[in-house]
């Protein structure tokens, strides 16, 4: 017997799909300097989360996306039985996240988006572009969970009170955000040889310019919502973050959304999102299994 087993594992796909849902939470905590999040420099906005964190928390949900994953395969098909399996997966999966984080939000957007494009991945494995998972995402997210408690969550306040779209909505438009802003501008980003850091801040301030980001509404209201979409903007119009001009346009919003508490944790997620989207147009599902 050796200690060493360099025999190659195989994975399954649900397996697979769980490492690439991990990774993207992974890369996109890491993705530095992101403004007012969480990322390799520090906490951002905020006073209750940190990079540890975000690393336990990402990891802590591999079982609820391999599941969610395994729930596809077995269904087979877009359904209630299906949708309603996910929502008990991913209620399961915010538990594991509230124990390891001791009760703190580190990835509630994250389960449900994520969550729904693994399930979508995992239906169609032979269509995997970013239209096609995000559709059958949208599909799924459009169904109603009987079983859903409606808590007044900070987005459902935030819509009560400003008629803003949230994290349902985005995922049953089929995740615009990702689709029209953050995907393209990834692709642009790095066609122009930004560089792989820079082409993955690009997207997530491409996503910042236009989304109703539920988080920053709730901790800023609508100047904080103004400030980072017009931030974002001026950052992308001033030649992004690979330029000098835009990396100084890039620091002023960082400071400018700290002091208003206002960080982009929608947005930040929608990142995660377009990375995994990214990951499985360019590798495929299996690249790099066996
Ligand atoms: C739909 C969800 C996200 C609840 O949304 P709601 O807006 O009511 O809650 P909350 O204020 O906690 O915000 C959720 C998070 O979404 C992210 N977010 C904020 N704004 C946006 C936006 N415009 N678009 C996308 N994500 C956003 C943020 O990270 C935020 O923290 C979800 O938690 C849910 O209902 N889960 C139930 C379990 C389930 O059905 N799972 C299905 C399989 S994954
Ligand atoms: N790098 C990151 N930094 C901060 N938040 C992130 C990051 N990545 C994703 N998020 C998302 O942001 C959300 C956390 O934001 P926030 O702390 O504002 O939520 P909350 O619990 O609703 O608010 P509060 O902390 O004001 O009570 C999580 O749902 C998570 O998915």
């Amino acid at each position: 017997m050796h200690a060493l087993n360099l025999q190659p594992k195989t994975i399954t796909l649900a397996e697979r799909l769980a490492d690439l849902a991990v990774d993207a939470l992974i890369d996109e905590a890491d993705l530095s300097p992101k403004p007012a999040l969480v990322d390799r420099r520090g906490n951002g906005a905020h006073t209750d989360l940190h990079l540890g964190l975000m690393h336990a928390s990402a990891l802590a949900l591999w079982p609820a996306f391999k599941e969610m994953a395994e729930a596809a395969l077995e269904f087979g098909a877009i359904g209630l039985p299906l949708r309603e399996a996910i929502g008990r997966i991913g209620r399961e999966g915010e538990q594991a996240m509230l124990a390891t984080t001791s009760g703190v939000n580190t990835h509630r957007g994250a389960i449900w988006a994520l969550g729904l494009l693994v399930t979508a991945a995992a239906l169609d494995t032979k269509s995997t572009s970013a239209g096609a998972v995000t559709l059958r995402a949208a599909r799924l997210a459009l169904l109603d969970d009987r079983y859903a408690p409606r808590p007044l969550s900070h987005g459902a306040q935030v819509a009560q009170r400003y008629g803003a779209r949230g994290a349902r909505e985005e995922a049953q438009l089929g995740f615009p955000s990702v689709v029209q802003r953050g995907l393209p501008q990834l692709k642009r980003s790095r066609a122009a040889g930004h560089g792989e850091q820079n082409a993955r801040l690009d997207g997530l301030l491409a996503i910042m310019t236009d989304l109703a980001d539920t988080c920053v509404l709730y901790r800023a209201g609508e100047p904080g919502l103004h400030a980072m979409q017009h931030g974002a903007q001026a950052v992308l119009d001033a030649g992004g973050s690979a330029s000098l001009t835009g990396r100084r346009r890039l620091h002023e919003l960082d400071q400018q959304l700290i002091a208003l508490n206002a960080s982009p944790g929608g947005a930040a997620d929608l990142l995660a999102a377009t990375l995994l989207l990214d990951r499985i147009e360019r590798d495929g599902i299996f690249q790099g299994a066996f």
